[in-house]
């Protein structure tokens, strides 16, 4: 495990920056998430996995505030979640991707991870919009931030290029960038490798690993298994809303319920299908 992070506020190695607590969630007759209960840890890389259905991207809303559990609660770095918005859940430093790029077509991929920047708001409107010195400092910062950032997903030859242009898993990769572009303490991937050919799934786990080392916590949804047990330190597998199996990759590969549930099954059952929402 390894954490960077030298603020005040950071976490030491082994420190729960997630508590996902006793975790339920109902739509009408439907229980989505029946009791869901783990930590992640500041450095972790974990991943969620299970069948479809199993209820992982209503975790991931719940986790995010886009959705409020009807049972338990989340913490994130000790803070409830329960009560707290998208926008300041993201403001705390927990940013996610979503399963379908949300990139903007007609704006170059520069531009997208400038408007992320500047959606974050780290540098005052006022600076920005006046041509005063202060201003083109701080314009030049965020410029600056935009080119690390772009450097860092591998997408600063295709800066000057329309983001629709890209290749699916390149958008992919422009929605990672704007995920990084708040700051994030804790990342939240959802299936950040669909779509994406074999040597940009290694490319995108070996960038995974990069931001982990920077100190960046994640947690991902993924039904890529052979990816899902390269990258990741933890694994927590979920079946109808159920929490069924928790461990290192090798545990979760000879798990008996998680073979049972969703390994074991013909390999077409490793492969995405979308779900039916009721
Ligand atoms: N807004 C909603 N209203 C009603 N039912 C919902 C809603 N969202 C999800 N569900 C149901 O909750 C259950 C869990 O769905 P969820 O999308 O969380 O599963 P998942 O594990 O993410 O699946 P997949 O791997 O296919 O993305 C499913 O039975 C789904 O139909």
């Amino acid at each position: 495990m390894s954490t960077r992070e030298s603020t005040p506020m950071s976490h030491p190695a082994g420190t729960a920056i997630l508590n996902v607590e006793h975790v339920g969630m109902r739509f009408g007759g439907l229980t989505a998430i029946a009791d869901l209960h783990f930590d992640v840890h500041a450095g972790e890389i974990v991943s969620l996995i299970g069948p479809n259905g199993a209820g992982k991207t209503t975790a991931f809303n719940i986790m995010t505030g886009f959705l409020k559990p009807t049972q338990g609660r989340v913490l994130f770095r000790g803070q409830d979640l329960s009560q707290t918005r998208p926008n300041e859940i993201a403001r705390l430093g927990l940013a996610r991707t979503f399963q379908r790029t949300s990139v903007f077509a007609d704006d170059t991929v520069r531009d997208n991870v400038l408007i992320g920047l500047n959606r974050h708001g780290d540098v005052a409107l006022l600076d920005r919009l006046f041509p005063t010195p202060r201003g083109r400092r701080a314009e030049a910062a965020v410029r600056e931030r935009a080119e690390a950032i772009l450097d860092l997903v591998g997408l600063a030859a295709r800066a000057d290029e329309k983001a629709g242009s890209l290749s699916y898993g390149e958008q992919r990769l422009v929605g990672f960038a704007l995920a990084l572009a708040v700051e994030p303490k804790m990342l939240l991937l959802d299936e950040p490798v669909s779509g994406m050919n074999a040597s940009e799934t290694q490319g995108f786990v070996r960038l995974i690993r990069k931001v982990r080392d920077e100190g960046v916590t994640i947690l991902l949804v993924e039904h890529d298994m052979p990816m899902v047990m390269e990258v990741s330190d933890r694994i927590v597998c979920l079946n109808y809303g159920r929490l069924i199996a928790e461990g290192p990759p090798a545990a979760i590969r000879a798990d008996p319920n998680v073979i049972e549930a969703y390994l074991g099954k013909s390999a077409a059952k490793l492969e995405h299908k979308e779900p039916v929402h009721a």
